[in-house]
């Protein structure tokens, strides 16, 4: 049985972990960590394979992809890892991880105002194995992946993928476990709460390419010099908005200049590889419209409820994915 009474059982322990931390990047990767760890599980999702996987508490924890959970997020030392077996050792990991994951959005959203208990079901088993789970977990080069991963393989839209996309409002990218390195924000205390300001982000902030011809190519934001707590991009996010799989490297905004310096030369030259928008009749289109409505009309604005609405929609569509026999909370447990 699981009930409601339990599922914020969960939210508050996740607090109390979190309010244990001092140290503003633990806080920002363990709240970030719990999130990306639900998307890892969900992300194996195959509709179209014999083995399909999806939410069952089951990561390949030394596969390249999966770096940034063993050890930190989920671990025999860790204190989400001890509150589960402490107290919810009777609920499927998948389910709790949802939960957790679940009330991190509620914490970090704006006045908490997030609540996605209504369209929560539990009821996931656990797979003892996943293997090749790493393998379909998506890296980050550009929309063509989140086409074979959340629409061919899961089974979603455009307008699901943006929204769960969202999601990089939050967390942080570390050279050690990705490659990529910053925040999807200007600054930590912006990556600690859950909003539309990844849209914002990416259609108003200048960008251009870094990390050309390696593993980790992306962007950088065009206003940054220092590098010492850099704001990025992935190329999964930005082709939401500029067409980086069939234009890269590029620069988003060619005419800004500081000190006769323009802003897209700085470690290359990029000033003349102005990235390029979609054509009208392009599917992508559909992201293009996605990431506008999330905007939440004409700006500035503070309208949260379209990111929100449809992130509910195409989280509720990613952790259920291949499961028929979820069930509501209870009430309560006897
Ligand atoms: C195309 C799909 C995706 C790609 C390529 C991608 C890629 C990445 C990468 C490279 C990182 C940095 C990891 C690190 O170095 O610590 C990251 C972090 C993160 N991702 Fe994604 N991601 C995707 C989808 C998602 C989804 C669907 C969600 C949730 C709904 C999500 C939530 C997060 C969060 C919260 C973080 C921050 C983790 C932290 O602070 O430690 N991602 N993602």
């Amino acid at each position: 049985c699981f009930d409601k009474a339990t599922y914020y059982g969960i939210d508050k322990d996740v607090e109390a972990i979190a309010s244990s931390l001092d140290n503003e990047d633990d806080l920002i990767h363990f709240y970030g960590g719990i999130v990306r760890m639900v998307a890892h599980d969900f992300m194996d999702y195959d509709r179209n394979s014999d083995t399909p996987m999806g939410s069952d508490g089951c990561i390949d924890w030394g596969h390249d992809a999966n770096r940034g959970f063993w050890g930190s997020i989920w671990c025999d030392g860790c204190d989400l890892t001890k509150v589960y077996h402490e107290k919810y050792g009777h609920l499927s990991k998948a389910d709790f991880w949802i939960a957790s994951a679940n009330a991190v959005i509620r914490n970090l959203s704006v006045d908490k105002s997030l609540d996605l208990v209504d369209t929560f079901l539990w009821g996931r088993r656990d797979a003892d194995s996943c293997q090749g789970q790493g393998d379909r977990i998506p890296m980050g080069s550009g929309c063509r992946e989140v086409q074979d991963v959340f629409l061919d393989a899961m089974g979603l839209t455009w307008r699901d993928s943006v929204a769960l996309l969202g999601a990089h409002t939050i967390g942080k990218a570390h050279s050690e476990f990705s490659g990529h390195d910053g925040y999807w924000m200007p600054s930590g205390q912006e990556a600690l709460v859950f909003d539309k300001q990844y849209y914002e982000e990416l259609v108003m902030r200048p960008w251009r390419a870094r990390n050309i011809g390696k593993e980790e190519e992306d962007f950088i934001a065009s206003t940054e010099m220092t590098h010492q707590e850099p704001q990025m991009m992935l190329k999964t996010d930005l082709c939401f908005w500029f067409d980086t799989d069939n234009h890269y490297p590029c620069c988003t905004r060619t005419n800004r200049w500081m000190d006769g310096q323009n802003w897209c030369d700085w470690e290359e030259k990029l000033s003349d590889l102005k990235c390029t928008r979609y054509d009208s009749d392009s599917s992508r289109m559909e992201a293009v419209e996605s990431v506008v409505e999330f905007l939440g009309g004409r700006r500035p604005n503070e309208n949260n409820d379209p990111f929100y609405q449809a992130f509910s929609t195409a989280w509720f569509k990613a952790t259920t994915n291949g499961h028929g026999d979820l069930k509501a909370l209870r009430g309560e447990c006897w």
